[in-house]
């Protein structure tokens, strides 16, 4: 029988290895600070978002860029290309770069630039801020809007002022700490159908989101706090397929908006040509981008947008031990299309949109 003087079995921290301090919010934004431009970028596209999510701009929002950013060069580069390609396409599209920076896995794998920015597992998350904070100000000066995905509740204190657009993945959709955090995002949220298929979890968090909330947090100085928010009206749905197949095809679009109408939201969302809709074989985002770009064409106004995963180079490689085996402009998280097939795609949609 054991006795109150045996030793204590240890009951706090029983799988913590050790916690490591960040900078607070405010000082990473005091020392990467917004320009005007950058501000200007970041204020107009989010109103030009909404303006198209309330259908008072036609035009098609294209979210288009790596699955996930892994070299900050790289992606620069990208962004230059991008930028200079919706300046011919502006008039009837609205381009804006994914710059993704946090990747929910399905089980385990690299989950992202600013997890582990030296792709080593020293999980230099400090580094993986500022990193992310150089990157989204160096796009947003070459006057491109930025799109992410917000997975960590905390990132958004860090970058959220520099991205236009964001989401809510599939696995985290159903998530209510996600919709918390999205009713206090300053910018529109599409949510991402889950991984089974169901619009219902998306629905459901875009009704969510639209409510306030209050909930556990941190502020500028990086003090826990509570933070109360007035919920976020420019939810938007976005269809990714899903395990029962795809979801993009005249009778999915025809059903999904059917559904947001029953649930009293607006019939509209944007359409992802990768993941589950192109059985995440880059080949198939053609295919998937065309069709709906063809249903659009034929008067269907329930879309208006489309996402592509897309990079320098097709395709995609293994992250191994030895990282100068690693080819320039490739993702290594999901297959993408190449830069060439990209350009073809946005400006053969141009000319069917005009
Ligand atoms: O977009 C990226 C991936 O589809 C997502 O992070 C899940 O990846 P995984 O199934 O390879 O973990
Ligand atoms: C992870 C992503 O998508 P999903 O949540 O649809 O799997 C993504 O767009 O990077």
């Amino acid at each position: 029988m054991k006795t109150i003087e045996e030793p204590m079995l240890p009951i706090q921290n029983v799988n913590v290895h050790d916690s490591i301090r960040l900078v607070a919010p405010k000082e990473l934004k005091e020392t990467y600070k917004r320009t005007d431009k950058v501000t200007q970028t970041v204020g107009e596209s989010r109103e030009n978002i909404k303006r198209i999510l309330s259908g008072e701009d036609q035009r098609l929002i294209v979210v288009v860029g790596p699955c996930s950013i892994h070299d900050p060069q790289a992606a620069v580069e990208y962004a230059k290309r991008l930028k200079e390609l919706s300046s011919k396409v502006d008039d009837h599209m609205f381009l804006i770069m994914r710059v993704y920076f946090e990747k929910p896995r399905t089980t385990v794998g690299w989950k992202g630039l600013i997890n582990d920015p030296h792709l080593d597992g020293t999980f230099d998350v400090s580094s993986g801020l500022k990193i992310a904070r150089q990157l989204l100000l160096q796009i947003g000066e070459i006057g491109l809007p930025t799109a992410t995905e917000m997975l960590e509740p905390i990132t958004p204190q860090y970058i959220a002022d520099v991205i236009s657009i964001a989401s809510i993945g599939a696995r985290t959709t159903e998530s209510p700490t996600h919709r918390q955090m999205a009713s206090g995002l300053s910018m529109p949220v599409g949510y991402k159908n889950g991984t089974d298929g169901s619009l219902d979890v998306a629905l459901n968090a875009m009704l969510a989101a639209q409510s306030p909330h209050s909930f556990l947090g941190i502020d500028a100085d990086g003090q826990t706090c509570v933070i109360n928010t007035k919920g976020n009206p420019w939810g938007h749905l976005i269809l990714r397929g899903g395990r029962s197949g795809p979801n993009y095809q005249r009778e999915h679009l025809k059903a999904a908006a059917d559904r947001l109408r029953s649930a009293g939201l607006s019939p509209h969302f944007l359409v992802d040509c990768s993941h589950a809709n192109s059985n995440k074989d880059y080949r198939n985002q053609g295919i998937v981008w065309n069709d709906v770009i063809d249903q659009r064409v034929a008067g269907n106004e329930t879309i208006i947008g489309l996402m592509l995963e897309s990079n320098l180079h097709a395709g995609n490689q293994k992250l191994t031990d030895d990282l100068s085996q690693l080819q320039y402009g490739v993702s290594i998280t999901d297959e993408c299309i190449d830069w060439e097939e990209t350009e073809s795609l946005i400006l053969t949609a141009h000319e069917k949109l005009a």
